[in-house]
């Protein structure tokens, strides 16, 4: 998120380009943008909110009308010195009248680094006249509906009866992750791993249900039925081998075409979804470098034109989508609008 400074000075740039445009062309005036803070995305977002407009809008994007939804596969621009990448993620949905941008910054990071691995702002822009009505912090926003779909993924993918969660990594994703699949699945057992034993502990401590800690990505995953990799690694640390016939993978790090979590033999041998067939075979490493056919989208799946083969063993390969942000942010700036109305 922007520091205070930046984000008011961007805030004022933005009200004088968009006041001096519209005023010019129509006399008119627009309100100015507001800014919406880390810990006011937090405070307004639940998964119970954000759960059904994201199935509305995967199956939206799944239909490919342009009415609907219109989100390029996102841009992306090497920040080579730094080992990272920008992101331009534009979706206009013109029946819900949402325009939004998100910028988001992700990075690769050396073992031991204590910068962020991902950095988003948002912005929400009025359709009709262009200007900016809000910008948002986008970390909250990125963590929770990326989150949010993968527990979409394991809704409509896991076998009935499943009891046992592996997550692989214990960063912001891992948490989220945690978050949403403790409140809507009633899990038996939650197995956690990370590269280092005190990685496992501080998220130990970060999470209020049980946890069993597990020294190695094989132990986490023997026997899950659910199988969460939310890893900066750029090479597999989930191999087919230790996968149970049946358990679903939702797979979320690794959203370079040259950077994998999953091997080949999980990748050949899975059912596997995406959220965007263009976003994974222009991003993803495990798709393109397996060779790996993608079977569906999740909202194939939610529009019930695919099926939901919850007999085999899934892998869902989320990339992250534009259209998840925007609904995101909708929801957001709604219940802003609502709490500032009332007070
Ligand atoms: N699909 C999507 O929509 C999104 C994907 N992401 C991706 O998800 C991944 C996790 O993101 P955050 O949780 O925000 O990052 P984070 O930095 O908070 O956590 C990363 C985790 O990966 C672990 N890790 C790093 N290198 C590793 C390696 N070589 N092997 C095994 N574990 C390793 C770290 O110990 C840490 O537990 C990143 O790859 C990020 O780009 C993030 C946001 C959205
Ligand atoms: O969709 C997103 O947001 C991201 N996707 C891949 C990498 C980091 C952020």
């Amino acid at each position: 998120m922007l520091s205070d400074e930046a984000a008011v000075s961007l805030g004022v740039r933005a009200v004088n380009a968009a006041v001096s445009s519209v005023g010019q062309a129509e006399g008119a005036m627009v309100e100015p943008p507001v800014i919406i803070w880390e810990h006011e995305v937090g405070s307004l977002l639940r998964y119970g909110d954000l759960i059904p407009r994201l199935e509305d809008a995967l199956g939206k994007f799944s239909r490919r009308d342009s009415a609907e939804v219109i989100q390029p596969v996102r841009t992306v621009v090497p920040l080579q010195k730094h080992g990272g990448f920008l992101g331009l993620m534009p979706t206009y949905m013109e029946n819900d009248g949402v325009l939004c941008t998100k910028f988001v910054c992700f990075y690769k990071r050396e073992e031991g680094s204590t910068l962020p691995a991902v950095q988003a702002t948002v912005v929400l822009l009025d359709p009709e006249y262009g200007n900016i009505k809000a910008v948002m912090d986008g970390e909250v926003i990125t963590d929770m509906r990326t989150a949010a779909v993968s527990a979409i993924s394991a809704k409509l993918l896991m076998s009935p009866g499943a009891e046992v969660l592996a997550i692989l990594g214990t960063g912001k994703q891992a948490l989220s992750h945690y978050n949403v699949f403790t409140e809507i699945f009633s899990f038996k057992e939650v197995r956690v791993w990370s590269q280092t034993k005190e990685r496992v502990e501080r998220f130990v401590r970060s999470v209020e249900g049980p946890v069993r800690r597990c020294s190695s990505a094989e132990e986490a995953v023997r026997g899950a039925d659910v199988i969460v990799t939310v890893t900066r690694s750029t090479e597999p640390v989930l191999y087919g081998q230790w996968v149970k016939a049946g358990a679903h993978v939702a797979a979320v790090g690794a959203c370079r075409p040259d950077w994998r979590e999953l091997d080949d033999m999980l990748m050949k041998s899975a059912v596997v979804y995406t959220d965007s067939r263009e976003g994974a075979l222009s991003e993803s490493g495990d798709v393109i470098l397996s060779g790996a056919e993608v079977f569906a989208e999740l909202g194939d799946v939610i529009n019930g034109t695919k099926s939901a083969q919850r007999e085999k063993t899934t892998v869902f390969k989320s990339l992250g989508m534009g259209v998840e942000d925007a609904v995101s942010a909708k929801l957001v700036f709604d219940q802003w609008t609502a709490k500032a109305t009332k007070s």
